[in-house]
């Protein structure tokens, strides 16, 4: 059965690719962009796309938090207008490294929301870690940019509110994270055909473990992704399978699809991207190498394509690819995912952000691996869910369940 808001999603994807028939988009000789989260992986690996196609894309703005000496080299080779960072202490900081030609440097999630939604942007790149993203993807959607957006933290707790936004506005959000990018590629005119989601996982490093054997394993041997290079937070979910839990309600909230239609399946080398499958009982599939450089140019150039320096898939040396069932037993994360997104209202933005702080605490060395699911069940189980939350309710929800984690740790 498809969900209600599938229509809805429908519409969404369809007038995207209306604008695209329209040339709506990217009619501009040379695009600006912003990036937030620039210091981060997604963010070196977006300026690194960016400095090949320097004729399409400009950097008009750079955010981060506090990594000021690498945003400082940033500002040195790309030159924005426009920065931000977490405060005005680190402003300061970056101020005492030398004069940067910058315009203006803005503090705090506010100049996040400022930088996101500055009148000569086309392009946001929101790859800020968390639901930090929440605020400034909203300003980028108000001013009715295109939202190239890697940040799914920011879809799981507040994917009603923004999607709701995107399309009241009209604007374009394409999907960085590499699942969803896929997938977005596979629906272009096969939306209305959509039966179910074939969303892919490597099953992370831990994937053949037993939840015995779980119980040993050290922040070392949880930052070992097999496949990707990440940063450490979402290298910390892919190992729990909370990352395919988090995505799996990304997925809902981006193609409208009910949680009965989303299936995880295993697929070890991470080569197939994900799948759809449509109401005749065909799947599209999309594959490529497991880099992010492909799925961030993509949302840069929609739904025009451009050369890459990717290496190119050989399948004549590829070997085999290997398919399975998650392990909900051994993963329990992936099954919270499941019913935090069931539940709807505020309970995703509860499991994320008690997610948030219990990864946390694993990177500090303060809990065990196997505490992180745990402590997100606990949470969720202690929340009084609001059913049909405003925004104010998210954000609300959202700092509770810091709270209440923090205490239990
Ligand atoms: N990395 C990947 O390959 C993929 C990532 N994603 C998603 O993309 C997002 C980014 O991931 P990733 O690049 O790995 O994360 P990283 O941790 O590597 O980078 C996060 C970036 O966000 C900045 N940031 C974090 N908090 C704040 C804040 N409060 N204010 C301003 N800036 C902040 C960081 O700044 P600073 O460096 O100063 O701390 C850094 O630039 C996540 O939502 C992730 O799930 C999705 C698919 C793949
Ligand atoms: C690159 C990307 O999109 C990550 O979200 C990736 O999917 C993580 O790998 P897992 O499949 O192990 O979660
Ligand atoms: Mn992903």
């Amino acid at each position: 059965m498809l969900h209600p808001c599938f229509a809805n999603a429908r519409l969404y994807i369809y007038t995207t690719f209306m604008q695209e028939k329209e040339g709506f988009i990217m009619n501009k000789k040379q695009s600006n962009v912003i990036i937030l989260g620039s210091t981060g992986s997604i963010g070196i690996q977006a300026l690194d796309v960016i400095r090949m196609h320097s004729d399409s894309f400009r950097v008009l703005g750079l955010a981060a938090k506090d990594e000021v000496q690498l945003l400082r080299e940033q500002i040195e080779l790309y030159q924005p207008e426009y920065i931000s960072l977490a405060d005005k202490e680190s402003i300061k900081k970056l101020g005492e490294l030398g004069g940067s030609g910058v315009k203006k440097a803005l503090p705090g999630v506010e100049g996040l929301c400022e930088l996101a939604s500055l009148p000569e942007a086309d392009i946001v790149l929101v790859a800020l870690s968390g639901a930090i993203g929440i605020l400034p993807t909203l300003a980028a959607i108000e001013a009715r940019k295109r939202v190239a957006l890697a940040n799914k933290e920011t879809l799981v707790a507040a994917g009603d509110i923004v999607m709701q936004e995107a399309r009241q506005q009209g604007a374009l959000i394409i999907p960085v994270d590499s699942e969803h990018s896929a997938i977005f590629q596979c629906l272009a005119g096969e939306a209305r055909h959509l039966h179910r989601i074939w969303l892919t996982a490597s099953g992370g490093p831990f994937r053949d473990f037993t939840r015995e054997q779980m119980k040993a394993v050290d922040l070392e041997m949880a930052l070992q992704h097999p496949n990707w290079s990440m940063g450490p937070k979402i290298t910390i979910d892919s190992a729990t399978l909370m990352n395919k839990g988090l995505e799996v309600i990304e997925a809902h909230h981006l193609f409208g699809v009910g949680y009965n239609e989303i299936e995880v399946l295993l697929q070890a080398e991470s080569i197939i991207h994900s799948m759809v499958e449509l109401q005749d009982g065909a799947f599209l599939a999309h594959l490529g190498r497991p880099d992010m450089r492909i799925p961030i140019q993509y949302a840069l150039t929609y739904p025009e394509r451009m050369e890459s320096p990717v290496e190119r898939l050989d399948f004549r040396t590829l070997g085999a690819i290997h398919f399975g069932r998650p392990d909900t037993q051994a993963f329990p994360a992936l099954a919270l995912a499941y019913e935090a997104g069931k539940a709807g209202g505020t309970m995703p933005a509860v499991l994320n952000a008690a997610n948030e702080v219990a990864v946390n605490s694993f990177m500090q060395r303060r809990i065990d691996f196997a505490r992180i699911p745990l402590l997100v069940e606990r949470v969720m189980e202690m929340h009084d869910m609001v059913k049909q939350p405003d925004l104010d309710s998210i954000l609300a929800a959202d700092a509770w369940a810091r709270v209440r984690c923090e205490e239990l740790i």
